[in-house]
Protein backbone atom coordinates (compact mmCIF):
# COMPACT_ATOMS: atom_id res chain seq x y z
CA UNK A 1 0.00 0.00 0.00
CA UNK A 2 2.28 2.41 -1.21
CA UNK A 3 -0.22 5.12 -1.63
CA UNK A 4 -0.68 8.04 0.51
CA UNK A 5 -4.04 9.17 1.12
CA UNK A 6 -4.72 13.00 1.65
CA UNK A 7 -7.10 13.63 3.70
CA UNK A 8 -8.61 16.52 4.00
CA UNK A 9 -9.90 19.20 7.12
CA UNK A 10 -10.20 22.26 8.09
CA UNK A 11 -8.38 24.11 9.98
CA UNK A 12 -10.70 25.03 13.52
CA UNK A 13 -10.08 22.55 16.67
CA UNK A 14 -12.53 20.77 16.12
CA UNK A 15 -12.76 19.52 12.53
CA UNK A 16 -8.70 18.92 13.28
CA UNK A 17 -10.02 16.67 16.14
CA UNK A 18 -12.81 14.81 13.43
CA UNK A 19 -10.13 14.45 10.73
CA UNK A 20 -7.81 13.07 12.92
CA UNK A 21 -10.50 10.07 13.59
CA UNK A 22 -10.60 9.19 10.32
CA UNK A 23 -6.97 9.19 10.36
CA UNK A 24 -6.67 6.86 12.84
CA UNK A 25 -8.60 4.60 11.64
CA UNK A 26 -7.07 4.38 8.30
CA UNK A 27 -3.38 4.23 9.88
CA UNK A 28 -4.87 1.52 12.21
CA UNK A 29 -5.81 -0.48 8.61
CA UNK A 30 -1.90 -0.05 7.62
CA UNK A 31 -2.74 2.83 4.86
CA UNK A 32 -0.48 5.43 4.39
CA UNK A 33 -1.51 9.01 5.20
CA UNK A 34 -1.36 12.82 5.17
CA UNK A 35 -3.45 15.51 6.52
CA UNK A 36 -4.05 18.76 4.10
CA UNK A 37 -5.27 21.74 5.79
CA UNK A 38 -8.00 23.50 3.82
CA UNK A 39 -9.52 27.38 4.68
CA UNK A 40 -13.42 27.32 4.20
CA UNK A 41 -15.45 30.76 4.20
CA UNK A 42 -17.34 29.30 6.63
CA UNK A 43 -14.55 30.00 8.88
CA UNK A 44 -13.72 33.18 7.03
CA UNK A 45 -16.55 35.57 7.99
CA UNK A 46 -17.60 35.68 11.61
CA UNK A 47 -19.96 38.48 10.77
CA UNK A 48 -22.60 38.01 8.72
CA UNK A 49 -25.52 35.64 9.94
CA UNK A 50 -25.49 31.93 8.47
CA UNK A 51 -28.63 32.51 7.12
CA UNK A 52 -27.84 35.69 5.49
CA UNK A 53 -25.14 34.06 3.62
CA UNK A 54 -27.79 31.55 2.27
CA UNK A 55 -25.27 29.45 0.87
CA UNK A 56 -25.82 25.48 1.23
CA UNK A 57 -22.84 23.93 2.44
CA UNK A 58 -20.67 26.50 3.43
CA UNK A 59 -18.50 24.76 5.70
CA UNK A 60 -18.28 22.16 3.11
CA UNK A 61 -17.61 23.61 -0.35
CA UNK A 62 -13.98 24.44 -0.04
CA UNK A 63 -12.92 20.74 0.90
CA UNK A 64 -15.12 19.22 -1.75
CA UNK A 65 -13.19 21.70 -4.60
CA UNK A 66 -10.17 20.44 -3.19
CA UNK A 67 -11.78 16.81 -3.33
CA UNK A 68 -12.45 17.52 -6.75
CA UNK A 69 -8.96 19.10 -7.89
CA UNK A 70 -7.62 16.07 -6.67
CA UNK A 71 -5.68 17.99 -3.77
CA UNK A 72 -6.88 15.58 -1.28
CA UNK A 73 -8.62 12.08 -1.70
CA UNK A 74 -11.31 12.22 1.54
CA UNK A 75 -12.69 15.33 3.18
CA UNK A 76 -13.90 15.36 6.61
CA UNK A 77 -17.11 17.01 7.64
CA UNK A 78 -19.38 17.45 10.54
CA UNK A 79 -22.38 15.64 8.50
CA UNK A 80 -24.65 18.11 9.87
CA UNK A 81 -22.79 21.19 8.05
CA UNK A 82 -23.25 18.39 4.69
CA UNK A 83 -25.79 20.35 2.08
CA UNK A 84 -28.49 16.57 1.69
CA UNK A 85 -27.46 16.51 -2.17
CA UNK A 86 -23.76 15.97 -2.56
CA UNK A 87 -22.06 17.88 -5.17
CA UNK A 88 -21.56 15.94 -8.16
CA UNK A 89 -18.87 13.56 -8.48
CA UNK A 90 -18.41 13.28 -4.81
CA UNK A 91 -19.96 10.21 -2.70
CA UNK A 92 -19.88 8.94 0.96
CA UNK A 93 -17.56 6.70 1.97
CA UNK A 94 -17.79 6.36 6.05
CA UNK A 95 -19.96 7.73 8.56
CA UNK A 96 -17.98 7.55 12.00
CA UNK A 97 -20.08 6.25 15.65
CA UNK A 98 -21.94 9.19 16.46
CA UNK A 99 -21.03 11.18 19.71
CA UNK A 100 -22.81 13.32 22.28
CA UNK A 101 -25.73 14.35 19.60
CA UNK A 102 -27.21 17.00 22.33
CA UNK A 103 -27.11 20.99 22.23
CA UNK A 104 -25.97 22.58 25.38
CA UNK A 105 -26.84 26.22 26.85
CA UNK A 106 -23.39 27.53 28.63
CA UNK A 107 -24.93 29.89 30.73
CA UNK A 108 -22.83 32.44 32.65
CA UNK A 109 -23.78 32.26 36.80
CA UNK A 110 -26.56 30.25 36.90
CA UNK A 111 -29.55 28.75 34.74
CA UNK A 112 -32.52 30.11 37.13
CA UNK A 113 -33.37 32.89 35.15
CA UNK A 114 -35.16 30.32 32.71
CA UNK A 115 -37.77 29.48 35.40
CA UNK A 116 -38.23 33.21 35.73
CA UNK A 117 -41.82 33.56 33.55
CA UNK A 118 -41.20 37.72 33.21
CA UNK A 119 -37.15 37.85 32.43
CA UNK A 120 -36.31 38.61 29.29
CA UNK A 121 -33.21 36.67 28.52
CA UNK A 122 -30.45 37.62 26.07
CA UNK A 123 -29.52 34.30 24.00
CA UNK A 124 -26.66 33.96 21.50
CA UNK A 125 -27.19 31.61 18.82
CA UNK A 126 -26.79 31.97 14.71
CA UNK A 127 -28.32 28.82 13.91
CA UNK A 128 -31.94 29.24 12.57
CA UNK A 129 -33.24 26.30 14.40
CA UNK A 130 -32.03 26.75 17.81
CA UNK A 131 -33.22 30.27 17.52
CA UNK A 132 -37.03 28.97 16.70
CA UNK A 133 -36.65 26.25 18.77
CA UNK A 134 -35.60 28.57 22.44
CA UNK A 135 -38.21 31.38 20.65
CA UNK A 136 -41.16 28.73 20.61
CA UNK A 137 -40.50 27.69 24.27
CA UNK A 138 -39.28 30.88 25.52
CA UNK A 139 -40.97 33.51 23.18
CA UNK A 140 -40.59 36.52 25.68
CA UNK A 141 -36.12 35.80 24.97
CA UNK A 142 -33.86 37.77 22.69
CA UNK A 143 -31.59 36.06 20.42
CA UNK A 144 -28.61 37.07 19.44
CA UNK A 145 -26.61 36.06 16.78
CA UNK A 146 -23.05 34.44 17.62
CA UNK A 147 -20.84 33.12 14.90
CA UNK A 148 -17.13 31.53 15.01
CA UNK A 149 -15.40 28.20 16.26
CA UNK A 150 -16.13 27.51 19.33
CA UNK A 151 -13.58 28.99 20.92
CA UNK A 152 -14.02 32.37 19.39
CA UNK A 153 -18.22 31.79 20.50
CA UNK A 154 -17.25 30.82 24.09
CA UNK A 155 -14.86 34.05 24.11
CA UNK A 156 -17.43 36.29 23.19
CA UNK A 157 -20.16 34.97 25.34
CA UNK A 158 -17.51 35.85 27.80
CA UNK A 159 -17.32 39.37 26.82
CA UNK A 160 -20.96 40.22 25.77
CA UNK A 161 -23.66 40.78 28.28
CA UNK A 162 -25.46 37.69 26.98
CA UNK A 163 -27.24 35.39 29.51
CA UNK A 164 -26.55 32.05 27.75
CA UNK A 165 -25.43 30.88 24.32
CA UNK A 166 -25.94 27.34 22.64
CA UNK A 167 -23.87 24.89 21.69
CA UNK A 168 -23.61 21.26 20.20
CA UNK A 169 -22.54 19.08 22.84
CA UNK A 170 -19.94 17.27 20.05
CA UNK A 171 -18.23 20.80 19.09
CA UNK A 172 -17.38 21.24 22.70
CA UNK A 173 -16.46 17.75 23.93
CA UNK A 174 -14.43 17.00 20.89
CA UNK A 175 -12.28 20.33 21.47
CA UNK A 176 -11.92 19.64 25.09
CA UNK A 177 -14.20 21.96 26.59
CA UNK A 178 -16.49 21.06 29.90
CA UNK A 179 -17.62 24.42 31.04
CA UNK A 180 -19.57 23.96 34.28
CA UNK A 181 -21.67 26.71 33.81
CA UNK A 182 -23.86 24.71 31.29
CA UNK A 183 -26.92 22.43 31.00
CA UNK A 184 -28.22 19.87 28.30
CA UNK A 185 -31.33 20.81 26.60
CA UNK A 186 -32.85 17.77 26.48
CA UNK A 187 -36.17 18.86 25.67
CA UNK A 188 -34.18 20.54 22.00
CA UNK A 189 -34.34 17.96 19.42
CA UNK A 190 -30.82 18.38 17.43
CA UNK A 191 -30.25 18.98 13.89
CA UNK A 192 -30.65 15.96 11.37
CA UNK A 193 -27.25 14.28 11.95
CA UNK A 194 -25.68 16.38 14.71
CA UNK A 195 -22.75 14.66 16.36
CA UNK A 196 -21.73 12.68 13.32
CA UNK A 197 -18.48 12.43 11.24
CA UNK A 198 -18.62 11.87 7.60
CA UNK A 199 -15.96 10.85 5.27
CA UNK A 200 -16.65 11.51 1.10
CA UNK A 201 -14.37 11.03 -1.37
CA UNK A 202 -14.34 11.09 -5.43
CA UNK A 203 -17.47 8.80 -6.85
CA UNK A 204 -14.83 6.65 -8.65
CA UNK A 205 -12.22 6.12 -6.06
CA UNK A 206 -12.50 2.69 -5.49
CA UNK A 207 -9.14 2.90 -3.45
CA UNK A 208 -10.11 5.53 -0.97
CA UNK A 209 -14.13 4.23 -1.08
CA UNK A 210 -12.88 0.33 -0.23
CA UNK A 211 -10.77 1.74 2.93
CA UNK A 212 -12.91 3.83 4.04
CA UNK A 213 -15.83 1.51 4.30
CA UNK A 214 -14.35 -0.58 6.65
CA UNK A 215 -14.66 1.98 9.50
CA UNK A 216 -18.11 2.91 8.52
CA UNK A 217 -20.42 2.58 11.52
CA UNK A 218 -23.63 1.02 9.53
CA UNK A 219 -25.81 1.94 12.98
CA UNK A 220 -24.99 5.79 12.60
CA UNK A 221 -25.02 5.88 8.58
CA UNK A 222 -28.70 4.35 8.85
CA UNK A 223 -30.13 6.42 11.73
CA UNK A 224 -28.69 9.85 9.38
CA UNK A 225 -29.27 8.94 6.05
CA UNK A 226 -33.12 8.57 7.89
CA UNK A 227 -32.56 12.34 9.58
CA UNK A 228 -31.25 13.56 6.31
CA UNK A 229 -33.74 12.02 3.98
CA UNK A 230 -36.34 13.81 6.29
CA UNK A 231 -34.77 17.01 5.81
CA UNK A 232 -34.15 16.76 2.44
CA UNK A 233 -37.96 16.28 1.44
CA UNK A 234 -38.84 19.03 3.76
CA UNK A 235 -36.39 21.59 2.46
CA UNK A 236 -33.09 19.95 1.38
CA UNK A 237 -31.73 23.04 3.10
CA UNK A 238 -29.00 22.64 5.71
CA UNK A 239 -29.81 26.05 7.74
CA UNK A 240 -33.62 25.36 8.64
CA UNK A 241 -35.55 25.11 11.66
CA UNK A 242 -35.75 21.66 11.02
CA UNK A 243 -35.00 18.74 13.55
CA UNK A 244 -34.39 14.82 13.60
CA UNK A 245 -33.28 12.17 15.81
CA UNK A 246 -33.26 8.24 14.99
CA UNK A 247 -31.66 5.78 17.42
CA UNK A 248 -31.73 1.71 16.77
CA UNK A 249 -32.54 -0.21 19.87
CA UNK A 250 -33.29 -3.97 19.67
CA UNK A 251 -33.39 -3.65 15.60
CA UNK A 252 -36.35 -0.93 15.72
CA UNK A 253 -35.43 2.44 14.37
CA UNK A 254 -37.14 5.16 16.11
CA UNK A 255 -37.31 8.32 14.77
CA UNK A 256 -38.70 12.08 15.73
CA UNK A 257 -38.80 15.14 13.54
CA UNK A 258 -40.02 18.47 13.74
CA UNK A 259 -40.51 21.76 11.75
CA UNK A 260 -40.66 25.10 13.27
CA UNK A 261 -41.44 28.64 12.06
CA UNK A 262 -38.31 31.05 11.80
CA UNK A 263 -40.00 32.85 15.35
CA UNK A 264 -41.58 29.52 16.90
CA UNK A 265 -44.88 30.48 16.59
CA UNK A 266 -45.79 27.48 14.57
CA UNK A 267 -44.62 23.67 15.15
CA UNK A 268 -45.10 20.54 13.29
CA UNK A 269 -44.07 17.04 14.73
CA UNK A 270 -43.88 13.44 14.38
CA UNK A 271 -42.47 10.27 15.44
CA UNK A 272 -42.35 7.01 14.18
CA UNK A 273 -40.75 3.17 14.55
CA UNK A 274 -40.11 0.88 12.21
CA UNK A 275 -38.07 -2.44 12.03
CA UNK A 276 -34.29 -2.06 10.97
CA UNK A 277 -34.78 -3.79 7.32
CA UNK A 278 -38.22 -1.75 7.23
CA UNK A 279 -36.70 1.94 8.17
CA UNK A 280 -35.67 3.42 4.50
CA UNK A 281 -38.28 5.60 3.95
CA UNK A 282 -39.23 5.93 7.49
CA UNK A 283 -37.86 10.02 7.45
CA UNK A 284 -39.36 10.74 4.07
CA UNK A 285 -42.63 9.42 5.05
CA UNK A 286 -42.48 11.59 8.19
CA UNK A 287 -41.96 14.42 6.19
CA UNK A 288 -44.57 13.96 4.17
CA UNK A 289 -46.91 13.50 6.94
CA UNK A 290 -45.61 17.07 8.29
CA UNK A 291 -46.36 18.85 4.80
CA UNK A 292 -49.99 17.56 4.16
CA UNK A 293 -50.08 18.71 7.88
CA UNK A 294 -49.60 22.49 6.76
CA UNK A 295 -45.99 22.27 7.24
CA UNK A 296 -46.02 22.96 3.65
CA UNK A 297 -46.93 26.15 4.10
CA UNK A 298 -44.16 26.78 6.95
CA UNK A 299 -41.54 25.18 4.45
CA UNK A 300 -42.60 28.04 1.97
CA UNK A 301 -42.43 30.87 4.57
CA UNK A 302 -39.33 29.83 5.49
CA UNK A 303 -38.20 29.93 1.77
CA UNK A 304 -39.42 33.24 1.09
CA UNK A 305 -37.49 34.32 4.15
CA UNK A 306 -33.90 33.97 2.47
N1 LIG B 1 -22.57 24.51 12.60
C1 LIG B 1 -21.26 24.41 13.13
C2 LIG B 1 -21.00 23.05 13.71
N2 LIG B 1 -20.91 21.98 12.91
C3 LIG B 1 -20.69 20.88 13.70
C4 LIG B 1 -20.63 21.29 15.01
C5 LIG B 1 -20.38 20.44 16.18
C6 LIG B 1 -20.40 18.95 15.90
C7 LIG B 1 -21.78 18.45 15.57
O1 LIG B 1 -22.78 19.08 15.98
O2 LIG B 1 -21.87 17.41 14.90
C8 LIG B 1 -20.81 22.67 15.03
C9 LIG B 1 -20.81 23.54 16.21
C10 LIG B 1 -22.16 23.76 16.84
O3 LIG B 1 -23.19 23.51 16.21
O4 LIG B 1 -22.21 24.21 18.01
Amino acid sequence: MDKVIRIGTRESQLALWQAHQVNNHLIAQGYRTALVPIKSEGDIDLVTPLYEIGVQGIFTKSLDLALLNNRIDIAVHSLKDVPTQLPQGIQQAAVLERGPVKDLLVYKTNPDFLQQPGYVAAIATSSVRRKAQWLRKYPQHQIFNLRGNVNTRLKKLADEPWDGAIFAAAGLERINVRPETSIELDWMLPAPAQGAVVAVCRENDTFCLEACAAFNHAPTALATQIERAFLRTLMGGCTTPISAFAYIENNTVHFEGELCSLDGSKFFQTSRKAGIDDANNIGYDAAQEILAQGGAEVVAEIRNAK
